[in-house]
Order: C-alpha cells, then sequence, then structure tokens
C-alpha cells in the first residue's frame, strides 16, 4: 500500500515535470517563429525591374542587385517586367527600373507597363523609386529615358533618387556602342554605377523602415 502511494506520488511528480517541460518548449517553439515572421516583414523588398532586348539592360539590372545584395537586411528580387505583377509591385518598397533607349524614349513596352502601375488611391504613394537606362551612344538618349522613368514615379507619388556618385545622379546608365565602350558589353565602369544604385537604394530603404 505504501509502495504505491510511493510510486503514485513519484509518478505524478514526474507527469507535472514533463508537462511543465513540454509547456515551455512550445512557448519557445512559437516565440521564435513569431520573431522570425516579424523580422522577415520589417526587412525592406526592393524590386529590381528591367526590359530588355539584347541582354545590356538585364546586365545593368545584375549589377543593381548585386549591390542591393551586399546590403545586409533587405530583401532584394530582380524580374523582367513580363514576370511583374501587380501584387509585386505593392508588395516593394523600393522599385528600381530600367530601360533601354529606343529613339531617344523609353521602349514601348516599358511605356505600358509604367501605365499599367495601380493608380487609384496611389498605393504606391511612398514608395522608393529609381531608373536606370543603357543606349547605343553617349548621350543620345539613357538621361531621358531616366528623367521620364522618374518623372513617371513621382506622378504615383513616389520618391524618387539617383545612385551615389555624382555621375550617376538620374541614376545608373551605360552604353555600349559608341567607342571607347563598344566591345558589345557593359564596361565596368557603368556597372560600378550600377552597383552604386542598388546599395543606395538599399540603405535608404532600410532608414525609412526604422
Ligand atoms: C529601335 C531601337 C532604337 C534605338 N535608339 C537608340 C537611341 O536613340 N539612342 C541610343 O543611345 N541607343 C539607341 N538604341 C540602342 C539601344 O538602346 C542599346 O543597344 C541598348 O543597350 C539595348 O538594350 P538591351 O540590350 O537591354 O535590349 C536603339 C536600339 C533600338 C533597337
Amino acid at each position: 500500500m505504501v509502495g504505491i502511494q510511493i510510486f503514485s506520488l513519484f509518478f505524478s511528480k514526474f507527469h507535472a515535470q514533463t508537462i511543465s517541460m513540454f509547456r515551455s518548449f512550445l512557448l519557445a517553439f512559437f516565440l521564435s517563429i513569431w520573431s522570425n515572421f516579424s523580422f522577415a516583414q520589417r526587412q525592406p523588398s526592393i524590386l529590381i525591374t528591367y526590359y530588355s532586348q539584347s541582354g545590356n539592360t538585364k546586365a545593368m539590372a545584375e549589377a543593381i542587385f548585386e549591390g542591393a545584395t551586399s546590403v545586409s537586411g533587405v530583401v532584394p528580387k530582380i524580374r523582367p517586367i513580363e514576370e511583374v505583377s501587380t501584387q509585386d509591385l505593392l508588395d516593394a518598397n523600393a522599385i528600381i527600373f530600367g530601360s533601354p533607349v529606343y529613339n531617344s524614349n523609353v521602349a514601348p513596352e516599358v511605356l505600358e507597363f509604367m501605365n499599367s502601375w495601380p493608380f487609384e488611391g496611389r498605393p504606391l504613394k511612398n514608395k522608393l523609386g529609381a531608373a536606370f537606362a543603357t543606349g547605343g551612344g553617349i548621350s543620345i538618349g539613357e538621361e531621358g529615358v531616366m528623367l521620364d522613368i522618374l518623372r513617371g514615379m513621382l506622378i504615383h507619388g513616389m520618391i524618387v533618387l539617383g545612385g551615389d556618385q555624382v555621375e550617376a545622379s538620374f541614376g545608373a546608365s551605360g552604353v555600349t556602342g559608341e567607342s571607347p565602350f563598344d566591345s558589345g558589353q557593359l564596361d565596368p565602369l557603368f556597372l560600378e554605377k550600377g552597383r552604386g544604385l542598388g546599395r543606395r537604394v538599399a540603405e535608404t530603404a532600410k532608414r525609412f523602415q526604422e
């Protein structure tokens, strides 16, 4: 009889300890999921999007992505415009958008894409925006194209910014068709402007999130 009492006393104590340990484990588990989730929520997302036929504007986009990725605590994404949904635009804290120069203008596909951005209620207001462009020749359109993109962003109420060098004040641009830059690929000089733009937008997005 005494043996049974000792056993049931020991068992109930053991049982209570197990339940309390299990409760602590569950609490720690859910707390860690919640803190990871809210940390991820706080990381600003940077959408880098572009139109590119022969790959030059894509190469600039990749340099921008590299620059943005070098900043910790942001989530950069890179996508051609064909793969960008309205939800992607709404989810982004910053949008960096690029076009090739076509007859000193943005490409028609780029204009069409920008015209499809949601405007009612101005849901893009206060997102960060920046531009980039590639062209064939020096000063026959890149600057105008970047300003066209920035002007469109301003209509949406976005806060626009340029690159980190004075030579990239309107954004990152490069040429591939005029000497000495006619190798057919973007010169490292232009890619560095891209990296600088990506870094600057990412750092600014982080500051805005604070
Ligand atoms: C229809 C057309 C018009 C162009 N017009 C210009 C122009 O006015 N100025 C310029 O610098 N380059 C011009 N270019 C050259 C492109 O802008 C340049 O090759 C650009 O890097 C292409 O980008 P992508 O490789 O991303 O398609 C033109 C190219 C095409 C196909």
